[in-house]
């Protein structure tokens, strides 16, 4: 994951200061791009421990359609209840958007569905892409979407996924959104019978946090190891029936978790 901490130390070295929405204040870049071959291993830190149940489990709710922290809480995931209302709802943030977009004259779209239509029935097609960026409700979420759109694409029986995330906490989201958007990756070409190709992500505005330099630097300290490999273990027939122990990554060795206050 050398591509990761040269983008934290990119971040540190030639940040522009900001006062940013939270209050914390950030030091940002614009505009940065990653590549990962799948095929190279699984691409989750080794600088760092990752608590990958709270990656797996927020994906699996993402495709269930799910707005509501409820199900990620009865499975002792918390990563969103600091944005949750009373009730649990966060609004029509990405789950809604994926699976039931709602159009003007009334239809509900299913991006996710159609999507891997579209990879099966046409892969050279150039209009695989799925936007959570839903301008007319962006109001009514408690957080407007960060990664807003990604676009699949196949070549040579590979299927690659490239992210759009416009706004980026490279320390506690960017690890949590590049696994996460992997193994959506996988799963697509799963489901499509394709091999796995490359992940790309690309970045709008990047930022450290300022209570995570101390962080950031003791991380850029540690050397990466070698990437685990995934392996899913059963192919069941649609991708919302995934189950958190489908999932099996081998050889995952990381350091210590580094603990950092999450900016709200
Ligand atoms: N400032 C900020 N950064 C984010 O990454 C972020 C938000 N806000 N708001 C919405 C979601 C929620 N996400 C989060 C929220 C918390 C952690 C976090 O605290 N991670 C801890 C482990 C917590 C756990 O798994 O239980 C970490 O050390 O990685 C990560 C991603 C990503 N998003
Ligand atoms: O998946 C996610 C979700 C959120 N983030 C970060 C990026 C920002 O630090 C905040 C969102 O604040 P905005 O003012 O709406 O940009 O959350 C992330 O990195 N990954």
């Amino acid at each position: 994951m050398r591509q990761y901490l040269d983008l934290m130390q990119r971040a540190l070295d030639h940040g522009a200061e900001q006062s940013d929405r939270t209050g914390v204040g950030t030091r940002s870049v614009f505009g940065h791009q990653m590549r990962f071959d799948l095929a190279e291993g699984f691409p989750v830190l080794t600088t760092k421990k990752l608590h990958l149940r709270s990656i797996i489990v927020e994906l699996l709710w993402f495709l269930r359609g799910d707005t509501n922290v409820r199900w990620l809480q009865d499975r002792k995931v918390s990563i969103w209840n600091e944005w949750a209302d009373e009730n649990g709802d966060l609004g029509p943030v990405y789950g809604k958007q994926w699976r039931d977009w709602q159009a003007a004259d009334g239809r509900h779209i299913d991006q996710i569905a159609e999507l891997i239509d579209t990879i099966r029935a046409t892969p050279a097609s150039r209009r695989q892409i799925v936007t959570a960026w839903n301008p007319g409700e962006l109001h009514a979420m408690a957080l407007s979407p960060c990664h807003c759109l990604f676009q699949t694409h196949v070549a040579n029986g590979k299927l690659s996924l490239q992210l759009y995330q416009r706004s980026a906490d490279i320390f506690l989201g960017v690890p949590f959104n590049i696994a996460s958007y992997a193994l959506l990756t996988h799963m697509l070409a799963q489901q499509c019978d394709l091999d796995v190709g490359e992940f790309i992500w690309t970045g709008g505005d990047c930022h450290l946090y300022s209570n995570h330099l101390d962080q950031a630097r003791q991380q850029l300290s540690r050397a990466p190891g070698p990437l685990p490999r995934l392996e899913i273990l059963c192919r069941p027939a649609a991708i919302d029936s995934y189950e958190y122990e489908d999932f099996v990554l081998h050889g995952y060795e990381a350091q210590p978790h580094i603990k950092a206050p999450v900016a709200v």
